[in-house]
């Protein structure tokens, strides 16, 4: 009853989950899952400055926002909280606060748009006093194991306030199948998909994000978790693991140069919704390149969604959804 691999229904509880499940080769609207900014300033609308068109939201700024997307085709959203008020801590206790911009804008989504899918992204880095995405030995080394406990938690608190969907992005060993414990134990795991961010590397195209979020690493990196750039050995180790942790979804990270991984994924689980995240350095070279020049804007996000698609993927985590919502009706 309670074995991780036999919990199904997490993964296809919600009507845009289901149409997950099937393969299609065509780039649909439903594909594009939006990453958006969660300030705990609650009026914030704050630009970006590395990430043109995107900001930093207050919860009581988001319902205006999104109401026009979701009604052009937008089904789904992942946040990531950004504290900006209360101070930060060594384990990262802004995480789950109820009172925390994440579980805010949870339960006020749900709340105004029962029909959007709302999954949050699982890490410490945007609330830890050190940037790190776990907790530390005294050293300053990842402590693998508290580190997972506390995710753990954090997970099982969104879960509570609602998410659909909850996708850890810290890449500690054994938090996949923490968090699919915990949800068991709680009685939330068939409601709940659980997407991993399975393989996601250490790569140089974050920076716009780590800007935004304010999660830069105090002092070290992130090479002692994120995955080394050259390891594609590795790579498929952590999918196939993700998956016997009991992943609804696995997440190749970043996506353009990391095509290989992701065809790759695809014939590793070619059984699991897969998902590519097109991320904040992607965007930001995009709208650069487009600007000098090089390439009209639209052509080459379409021909890059096409690609993703080619490769295997079934979801888009994209800043670009509010225009591939435009784009795609034309
Ligand atoms: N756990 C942090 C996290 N979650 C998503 C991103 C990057 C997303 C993007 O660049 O768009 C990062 C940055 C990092 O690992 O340093
Ligand atoms: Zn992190
Ligand atoms: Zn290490």
């Amino acid at each position: 009853m309670s074995d991780i691999s036999s919990q199904l229904h997490g993964g296809y509880a919600h009507p845009l989950s289901r149409s997950w499940q099937g393969q299609s080769r065509r780039i649909t609207k439903s594909m594009f899952m939006y990453p958006l900014f969660i300030s705990d300033d609650p009026d914030a609308e704050a630009p970006l400055k590395g990430m043109p068109n995107q900001r930093r939201w207050g919860v009581n700024k988001l319902p205006g926002f999104l109401e026009p997307l979701i009604k052009k085709g937008l089904s789904s959203v992942i946040l990531f909280g950004v504290p900006e008020r209360k101070p930060k801590d060594e384990i990262g206790t802004l995480a789950d606060d109820p009172e925390g911009p994440v579980i805010s804008a949870v339960k006020t989504l749900r709340e105004k748009f029962p029909d959007l899918y709302v999954a949050c992204d699982v890490c410490l880095c945007e609330y830890t006093s050190h940037g790190h995405c776990g907790i530390l030995h005294a050293d300053g080394l990842i402590n693998n194991g508290p580190s997972v406990k506390r995710l753990a938690d954090v997970a099982l608190a969104y879960a509570k306030a609602g998410a659909h969907c909850v996708a850890p992005s810290d890449m500690m060993d054994g938090r996949v199948g923490a968090i699919k414990r915990a949800l068991i134990d709680s009685g939330l795991v068939g409601k709940t998909s659980l997407m991993s961010y399975s393989a996601k590397f250490a790569s140089s195209l974050y920076g716009p994000f780590r800007d935004a979020v304010a999660s830069a690493p105090a002092f070290g990196d992130r090479r002692c978790y994120q995955l080394p750039q050259n390891a594609r050995g590795l790579a498929r180790r952590a999918i196939v693991r993700d998956v016997g942790e009991g992943a609804d979804i696995i997440m190749v990270k970043p996506g353009s140069i990391y095509l290989d991984i992701l065809a790759e994924a695809r014939q590793l689980a070619p059984d699991h919704p897969l998902a590519v995240y097109h991320v904040s350095g992607e965007y930001a070279a995009l709208h650069a390149a487009a600007a000098a020049g090089v390439y009209d804007l639209k052509a080459q996000v379409v021909e890059l969604s096409e690609a993703f698609v080619r490769a295997g993927a079934t979801i888009i985590l994209s800043y670009f959804s509010p225009e591939l919502m435009d784009w795609l009706d034309e």
